[in-house]
């Protein structure tokens, strides 16, 4: 029993509990984070295609300001920093609209 939950968690066997605990929701939250980014990049390609078919432009400086000023309100509401909130989406949305550029060039536009 020991050894199963040292290997589903990649813990040593000495790890105390609470760590082991805080660390199984540490991992399950990382768990949830990755399949989130991956259906928002799926959906986010899907405005790439969108944009190079409409001939619209990669980036859209209006949309994300609106969209930083929502998360720093919900990350101050959450106890997260703003700041935080916003360099994370600022890393988003750079990843994003680099793969809309290379959308537009695929598409010959
Ligand atoms: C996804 C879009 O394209 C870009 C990426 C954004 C994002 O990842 O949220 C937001 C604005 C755009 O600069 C969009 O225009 O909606």
């Amino acid at each position: 029993m020991t050894s199963l939950t040292a290997h589903r968690s990649d813990e040593p066997a000495d790890v105390p509990e609470a760590l082991r605990t805080a660390r199984r929701t540490i991992d399950n939250i990382d768990a949830a984070l990755v399949h989130m980014l991956a259906e928002r990049f799926r959906c986010t390609k899907q405005v790439g295609v969108i944009k190079a078919d409409l001939g619209l432009p990669s980036s859209d400086p209006e949309r994300e300001r609106r969209q930083v000023a929502r998360l720093r309100a919900l990350a101050e509401e959450a106890g997260l920093d703003p700041v935080f909130a916003e360099k994370f989406l600022g890393f988003i949305v750079e990843e994003v609209i680099r793969h809309h550029e290379d959308i537009a060039a695929t598409r010959g536009d």
